[in-house]
């Protein structure tokens, strides 16, 4: 496995019903920005194994993300963000005003359609990991999957 410094999260768009949710997002946040104890990081395991033996590690990993300034998206973007790692938002010119409010955390590149924006995503990260979402979150899920199982890509994939 390469070197692992920017991390693609795909979660929802909103928040979702459940605490939990909002919990997780903030919890993945702080462990791409911060000293964790490797036991404790289960949710991360399948991407960084190699960490095991390391009882604490410290991590400083880049974000690419969706762009949303709200729900799921906009927690993680602003707690790494506050972390001081690098953000990226990939957003088309179409949902701007549906996904972004206000400010985002970071840096915005707006593309022209969904597809480019999935690629471009595709391209600067990593590895991928997907929080609580709805449809969107599954569809970009589920292609970085199927993109690994044609040999598309061959980086990591969590949930
Ligand atoms: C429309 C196209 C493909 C199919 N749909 C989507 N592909 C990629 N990303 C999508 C799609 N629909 C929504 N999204 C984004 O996912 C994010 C999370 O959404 P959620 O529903 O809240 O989980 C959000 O940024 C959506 O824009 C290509 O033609």
């Amino acid at each position: 496995m390469g070197k692992l410094t920017r991390v693609c999260v795909f979660c929802g768009s909103k928040s979702g019903k459940k605490k939990i949710f909002s919990d997780a997002a903030l919890d993945l946040g702080r462990q791409l920005v911060s000293i964790h104890s490797s036991l404790s990081f289960f949710k991360l395991f399948r991407i960084w194994s190699y960490e095991k033996g390391n009882s604490q590690v410290e991590r400083k990993m880049d974000l690419v993300y969706g762009g949303g300034s709200g729900g799921l998206m906009g927690l993680v973007s602003q707690t790494v963000y506050d972390g001081g790692s690098h953000v990226l938002g990939v957003i088309p010119t179409a949902l701007v005003p549906i996904e972004i409010s206000g400010r985002t955390a970071g840096e915005v590149l707006i593309v022209s359609d969904m597809h480019e924006r999935k690629a471009e995503m595709a391209r600067r990260a990593d590895a991928f990991i997907a929080l609580p979402g709805g449809y969107g979150t599954f569809e970009e899920l589920l292609e970085m999957i199927t993109w690994s199982q044609l040999g598309i890509h061959n980086k990591p994939v969590s949930f």
